[in-house]
């Protein structure tokens, strides 16, 4: 399959899975693809890739998220996976974490433009969020390491709250690499879940664990 058929295929999975918020996620590709590659913030060569690597990718994180949750997504870049999970999930409440001005910006008019009420943004890196310890979810992909993001993102979420990253092929090296953080940062059952698993050619792998009780 050529890169056109593949990302042609992908927006047919992708009405399936965003169903009657399809028409959202359009206009959200159409901001990524215009304003997200004139002002840096998506390379223009991901532009023919949008729905595949990024809209779905992100998207199937929600089966990970329970009903009504409080999410905060860390480092949340052109807003990926937070304003995808708030167009996907209109019951979860989102607040996008992202320290660059420039990308702030376009996260509030993005959310604007597409006239979403369950979206925050907040510019502030990880460490100064607050209050801190009340997240049902801390969702974060392609933000750092994870022995970094233990420190950053388990302190947000709730006792019994999941941090979900996405990660490539290393997530299962990076468990034991990082296992004395995660075990110091109070991380239960870190694990690597695939999801999308029944729709996409490559699933997304999750880094999933609970902030201990
Ligand atoms: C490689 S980009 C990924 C953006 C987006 N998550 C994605 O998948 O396209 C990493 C993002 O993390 C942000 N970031 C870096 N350090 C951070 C910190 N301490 N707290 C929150 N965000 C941070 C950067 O500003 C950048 O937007």
């Amino acid at each position: 399959m050529n890169d056109v058929s593949r990302e042609t295929a992908a927006v047919d999975k992708a009405t399936a899975v965003f169903s009657t918020r399809m028409p959202l996620a359009e206009k959200y590709a159409e901001l990524l693809a215009d304003d997200g590659v004139t002002r840096g913030l998506i390379g223009p060569r991901e532009v023919p890739r949008l729905w595949e690597r990024h809209l779905l990718n992100c998207a199937v994180l929600g089966e990970l998220i329970e009903p009504e949750a409080d999410v905060l997504d860390i480092g949340s870049g052109a807003g990926l996976p937070g304003l995808v999970l708030a167009i996907v999930r209109p019951d979860v409440v989102v607040t996008l974490v992202e320290p660059m001005a420039r990308r702030t910006e376009f996260l509030t008019e993005a959310t604007e433009a597409l006239g979403l009420d369950n979206v925050e943004v907040l510019r502030a890196r990880a460490e100064e969020v607050k209050p801190r310890g009340r997240a049902d979810v801390v969702t974060s992909r392609a933000v750092a390491p994870l022995g970094k993001l233990s420190h950053w993102c388990l302190p947000l979420a709730r006792p019994g709250g999941q941090v979900l990253a996405i990660k490539g092929a290393s997530a299962a090296d990076e468990i034991v690499k990082y296992a004395k953080d995660l075990k110091k940062r109070g991380a239960e059952n870190p694990e690597v879940v695939r999801c999308g698993t029944e729709l996409l050619d490559t699933p997304t792998t999750v880094v999933r664990m609970f902030r201990r009780n």
